[in-house]
């Protein structure tokens, strides 16, 4: 909490006003941020200074992990956070690859899953890594990625946090995540969530102990509409200690997670916060 509320600082006080085209809004940026989660030790980093709507960010990982493609899915599995981007931005609406409502194209794990070869066919990256590393392998290079420039005007965005390495160390895993743009009042608030939930599930469903996480930002941003509430609301209160998370220990395999796995199967210990804040969203 306290690295994220620097964080929050950080851009406040030091930020740069940069105009987005995307979006068509000014954002206060800073370049680069290292957050650490200790996984092992069960350091949750759940913001506190708000409610936060931690289901909802699982729901997200849970459906890059499956490779959806659809906002109804992540509908089902309890999240609506990418309605908006599936449905309401202009640019993607026009685009002719969109295949209909909710469609959100070649995106996150639909890319990760069935990675395009040079040579054709497809590499389902996830199954490969989660193949070595229950075997005890770490081939140095187990990446998740979500990065394929070739396939951006297929999808409704490209991929934020785009790439999860992880790193077998004894029977300890670590994971180094990376994110290249990160909306901090609404997306990071998500974001640190589904870091920590991945590598906790992937070395359960591996059989090792989870380590580290380590997230990496580079471009971390407020958006022109989002800096009062942040600065004279959230960043006035004083944090609560962190909750534990629980994970269902029955989850066991890749198949698991593809299959029967539901938010139900994730719960928080004494979670203390206050109230929500309704952040703008900018599409
Ligand atoms: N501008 C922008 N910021 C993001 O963080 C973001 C995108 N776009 N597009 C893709 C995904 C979608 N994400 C989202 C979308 C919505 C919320 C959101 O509205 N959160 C609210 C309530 C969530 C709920 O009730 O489930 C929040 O208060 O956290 C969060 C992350 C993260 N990503
Ligand atoms: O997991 C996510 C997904 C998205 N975001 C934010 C970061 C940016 O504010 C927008 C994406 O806009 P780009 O123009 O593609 O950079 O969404 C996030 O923080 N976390």
């Amino acid at each position: 909490m306290k690295q994220y509320l620097d964080l929050c600082k950080r851009i406040v006080n030091e930020g740069q006003w940069v105009n987005n085209a995307r979006t068509n809004k000014k954002c206060l940026t800073v370049i680069n941020a290292d957050l650490v989660y200790d996984v092992g030790n069960n350091q949750f980093p759940l913001v506190t200074t708000r409610k936060s709507f931690w289901k909802s960010a699982i729901a997200e990982i849970l459906g890059y992990l499956r490779g959806y493609q659809n906002a109804a899915d992540f509908r089902a599995l309890g999240t609506k956070t990418w309605d908006a981007n599936a449905n309401e931005n202009q640019t993607w609406l026009n685009n002719p690859n969109r295949k209909g409502h909710d469609d959100m194209g070649l995106i996150y794990g639909a890319l990760g899953r069935a990675f395009p070869k040079p040579t054709g066919g497809h590499v389902d990256l996830l199954q490969q890594i989660v193949d070595d590393l229950s075997q005890g392998i770490d081939n140095r290079g187990e990446i998740l990625t979500f990065y394929h420039p070739g396939a951006f005007e297929l999808g409704c965005l490209r991929p934020c946090m785009y790439e999860h390495h992880f790193s077998l160390l004894g029977d300890t895993l670590y994971l180094n995540s990376t994110q290249r743009s990160c909306d901090v009042p609404l997306g990071l608030n998500f974001n640190m969530v589904q870091v920590y939930v991945l590598l906790a599930l992937m070395a359960q469903i591996t059989g090792h102990k989870p380590g580290k996480a380590y997230h990496k930002i580079v471009n971390a941003h407020i958006y022109e509409d989002q800096l009062a509430p942040m600065r004279d609301v959230q960043l006035t209160r004083e944090p609560f200690d962190p909750p534990k998370l629980i994970i269902n220990p029955e989850i066991k395999s890749l198949k698991d997670i593809e299959t029967w796995v539901t938010l139900d199967d994730f719960s928080v210990e004494g979670y203390q916060h206050h109230d929500a804040i309704q952040y703008p969203f900018a599409v």
